[in-house]
């Protein structure tokens, strides 16, 4: 083959791997073995190895960085990552959406309710369709550049269809599954078990080492848009549905609540129905949809007024659940 066709070749090749990445982490529907899937990915690092001058960072072969790092970088968000207000209970959900519609003079104001995934706020930048950076939330205005862990994280995507710049948002997690299969593991070699998924999400993503973090499992949703100057969405489930169609991952549950009502009877809903999921949620966030009116209501000192965190009673039952595995 000339150098053209290799060229050609190593791109098919990437696509294909992108695609059954995509199909097998984010849809959960893979259409090829997995035997098949490293069978390509042999392939393309084949050609990369032969061609080095055709290597890009944002191979689907580079996923596992380089080298440990000595510390990470600091980064500061364009966009800061705000904390959320919390409720405890209907009658604080009530106050809120009085606070919304007194601040917005109208009666009636629609909400998008999305589960609270109980995990690391992290921040994704693409330039040019490429994902460039990771940084987590850190105090909100300067966070820790964890791109080389980020990049293990198999649903999220090294390319997007997408050449504006833009930063999403979301929450890095461990399924519960991988949590439990980690803790076994530290039992038997002897080391201290994380005592909950986020705990080890975060102490995964605090690796230096990124052949450490790719071991992890860790997986993510993400929820928000950062900085995105050639943004024309009006309505966060908008957002929503456009970062879906990015090949983001983003979490199937949420809903547009045309009234409080509604709000409250989603979260009653997600009372009972939290201990089915496969991963831990710690509550629901509720945002106003409108963007235009998260516009106009703005922000406290630390957090959105057009948004607000339900939180669940700490449940008892969910760590019995862990210990009993554990024993
Ligand atoms: N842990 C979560 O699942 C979560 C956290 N934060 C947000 O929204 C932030 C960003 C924009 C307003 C507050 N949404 C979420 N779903």
């Amino acid at each position: 083959m000339d150098l053209a066709q290799v060229k050609k070749e190593i791109q098919f090749l990437r696509n294909e791997l992108d695609k059954y990445n995509y199909e097998y982490h984010v849809l959960d529907q893979p259409s090829v073995s997995d035997y098949e899937y490293d069978q390509k990915m042999q392939q393309l690092i084949k050609l990369e190895h032969e061609f080095p001058e055709l290597q890009t960072p944002d191979s689907p072969s580079k996923r596992v960085g380089g080298e440990p790092l000595d510390a990470f970088e600091k980064v500061e968000h364009a966009v800061p990552m705000l904390s959320l207000g919390n409720a405890f209970g209907e009658g604080d959900l009530r106050d809120f959406d009085r606070r919304v519609r007194e601040g917005l003079k109208i009666d009636e104001v629609s909400y998008v309710c999305e589960l609270k995934i109980d995990g690391l706020a992290v921040s994704l930048r693409y330039e040019d369709g490429i994902f460039v950076q990771g940084a987590t939330r850190g105090d909100g205005q300067t966070g820790e550049d964890i791109t080389q862990n980020l990049k293990t994280i198999r649903s999220i995507p090294l390319r997007i269809d997408q050449k504006e710049t833009i930063e999403v948002r979301g929450e890095a997690f461990m399924p519960q599954k991988s949590f439990l299969a980690l803790n076994e593991q530290k039992e038997k070699s002897g080391e201290e078990p994380f005592a909950n998924p986020r705990n080890a999400a975060a102490g995964s993503l605090r690796q230096l080492d990124p052949k450490i973090a790719s071991k992890r499992n860790l997986d993510i949703f993400l929820y928000a848009v950062g900085q995105w100057e050639a943004g024309t969405l009006t309505s966060h489930s908008d957002r929503l549905n456009y970062l879906k169609q990015l090949g983001f991952k983003t979490n199937p549950e949420w809903r547009v609540c045309k009234n409080i009502d509604d709000v409250i009877e989603y979260v009653n809903e997600w009372v009972e129905k939290r201990a089915n999921l496969s991963y831990d949620i710690d509550g629901i966030v509720i945002k106003v949809d409108q963007l235009d009116y998260q516009e106009k209501l703005g922000f406290t000192a630390k957090s959105p007024r057009w948004a607000v965190a339900y939180k669940f009673p700490a449940e008892e039952a969910i760590t019995t659940l862990y210990d009993i595995e554990l024993s």
